[in-house]
């Protein structure tokens, strides 16, 4: 018999709160405060813009050259730190933080802001997507098969409500030569709000060196 795990399998990279991650918090910020102050606001924007775009003249100064940066970011076989959904180095993840399940699945937790915004006061679609699409390919990788993404099958059962804890989960359902099948939800208040079935085809891009 299995003994019972103690701590969730951390499927996605931790953020420090230091360094580049803790800057990448800093950023997020930034993208929710300024979508919040909007045009409206009495702050000074032109200063504003003069202190960002500073910022990003300092980190393109001291940036390794673009293809060496392209090789480095996967570096290693595991959990990248760059991707668009958990990355804590990737200013545009909300981040999720995944972990896996005993029973094969995975699963994790998200509270979307403006930022994340499609109908009034809800998640915009297609970052839905974003989010079962990853969390697919992650319980893929959990379940020991993966591949790239052909199809993706979504159905949007009611709005996603933004400022809420979301749960997104993911389960690999079947394998059939190089044919995964997989699906996942997004619920809140234990009411499913997006389901997702994917096939994904066993192929793998290889990692740069
Ligand atoms: C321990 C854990 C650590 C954790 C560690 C975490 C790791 C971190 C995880 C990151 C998770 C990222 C999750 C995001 C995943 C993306 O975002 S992937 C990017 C988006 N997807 C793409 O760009 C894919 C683009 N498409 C392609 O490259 C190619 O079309 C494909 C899908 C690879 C298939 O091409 P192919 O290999 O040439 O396949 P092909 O031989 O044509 O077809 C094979 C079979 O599949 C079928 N097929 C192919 N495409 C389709 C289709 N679209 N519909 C239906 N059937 C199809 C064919 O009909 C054929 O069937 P059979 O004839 O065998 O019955």
């Amino acid at each position: 018999m299995t003994a019972a795990r103690e701590q969730p399998l951390e499927l996605t990279a931790i953020s420090h709160n230091e360094g580049v991650d803790a800057a990448v918090s800093a950023a997020r910020r930034v993208i929710a405060s300024l979508l919040h102050a909007g045009d409206g606001s009495a702050a000074e924007m032109k200063e504003v813009a003069d202190r960002l775009n500073a910022v990003a003249d300092h980190l393109d100064e001291h940036a390794p050259a673009m293809d060496q940066r392209m090789v480095d970011m996967w570096s290693g076989e595991g959990i990248t730190r760059h991707d668009p959904v958990t990355g804590p180095e990737n200013t545009i993840a909300p981040p999720l933080h995944l972990t896996g399940k005993d029973d094969g699945s995975v699963e994790g937790v998200v509270a979307l802001g403006l930022p994340y915004q499609g109908p009034p006061g809800h998640v915009h679609g297609g970052i839905s997507a974003l989010l079962l699409d990853h969390t697919l390919g992650v319980a893929n990788h959990w379940a020991g098969q993966s591949g790239m993404t052909a199809e993706l099958t979504l159905r949007y059962h009611r709005p996603t409500p933004l400022f809420e804890q979301l749960t997104v989960t993911g389960e690999q359902i079947a394998v059939d030569g190089r044919k995964i099948r997989t699906r996942g939800a997004i619920t809140a208040r234990g009411e499913v709000c997006v389901s997702a079935d994917g096939l994904f085809i066993a192929k793998h891009l290889p990692r740069p060196r």
